[in-house]
C-alpha cells in the first residue's frame, strides 16, 4: 500500500514521460491541487491542473505549464493564475513535482520557485505546499537553492521519498550519459534533502 503522496508523485512521473527527452533540461512533471484541511486521506483532494516539461511551446518547465494550463482555462496569462486560482476557506492549494522546483534557470527565464510564490500576490494565501520526489541533481545550476528559496518565501516543502531511481531516470532520459547521471545523482548527497 502506497501513501497517498506516492500515489501522486507517480501521477507526476506519468505526466514525466510525456516530455521530449533533451540535453538540456530535465523532464519533469507536476499536479497543482487543492486540499481540505484535516484531511488525512485526502479523500476530499480536488486536481485543479498538470503540466510536464516541454508540454507547452517554447522552453517550458511542468511547474510553469502547470500554471499556465490553469490559467488559460480561465481566460488569463500564466502570470496572472495567482488572480484566478480558488481561494476557499478549509482548503489549500498544494503542489506535487516530480523534482525540486528550479532556483535558478541557465535560460534566464523566470524559475519555477518565483512562479510558485508569485501564487501569494496581492496577499492571497497561495501555493502553501510543494512535495517532490528528488533533489535538483547539480547537472545544470550546481549545488539547488530551490527548497531554501521555498522556505525564504514561507512556503513548505516534503521530499516524498522511495521514487528516486525512478523520477531520476525519467528527468535525464535525453541526456548523454544517463545512468551515470543517476546513479551519481543517487549517491550523492545533493539528493538527500537534509538542507540545513
Ligand atoms: N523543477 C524543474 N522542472 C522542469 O520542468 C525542469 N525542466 C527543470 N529543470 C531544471 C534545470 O536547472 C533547467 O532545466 C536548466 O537550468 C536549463 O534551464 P532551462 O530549462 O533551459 O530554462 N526543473
Ligand atoms: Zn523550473
Amino acid at each position: 500500500n502506497t501513501s497517498p503522496h506516492t500515489a501522486y508523485m507517480q501521477k507526476c512521473i506519468s505526466l514525466a514521460e510525456k516530455s521530449p527527452p533533451r540535453p538540456t533540461n530535465f523532464r519533469v512533471g507536476a499536479i497543482l491541487l487543492s486540499r481540505k484541511d484535516n484531511d488525512p486521506t485526502f479523500s476530499d483532494d480536488r486536481i485543479l491542473s498538470t503540466g510536464y516539461t516541454m508540454e507547452l511551446a517554447g522552453n517550458t518547465h511542468a511547474e510553469q505549464c502547470c500554471f499556465a494550463n490553469y490559467a488559460s482555462v480561465h481566460k488569463v496569462a500564466e502570470d496572472q493564475v495567482s488572480e484566478v486560482l480558488p481561494i476557499e476557506s478549509g482548503r489549500k492549494l498544494v503542489m506535487y513535482v516530480t523534482m525540486e522546483p528550479c532556483g535558478k534557470r541557465l535560460s534566464g527565464n523566470a524559475p519555477c520557485v518565483q512562479r510558485i510564490t508569485r501564487t501569494r500576490d496581492g496577499g492571497r494565501e497561495g501555493i502553501q505546499k510543494v512535495y517532490f520526489g528528488v533533489k535538483e541533481p547539480g547537472t545544470f545550476v550546481g549545488e539547488s537553492e530551490g527548497c531554501k528559496m521555498l522556505t525564504a518565501a514561507g512556503i513548505e516543502w516534503e521530499h516524498v521519498s522511495g521514487l528516486e531511481r525512478e523520477i531520476l531516470s525519467v528527468a535525464v532520459a535525453g541526456h548523454e550519459n544517463a545512468e551515470e547521471e543517476v546513479r551519481s545523482a543517487l549517491a550523492s548527497k545533493e539528493t538527500e534533502t537534509n538542507v540545513d
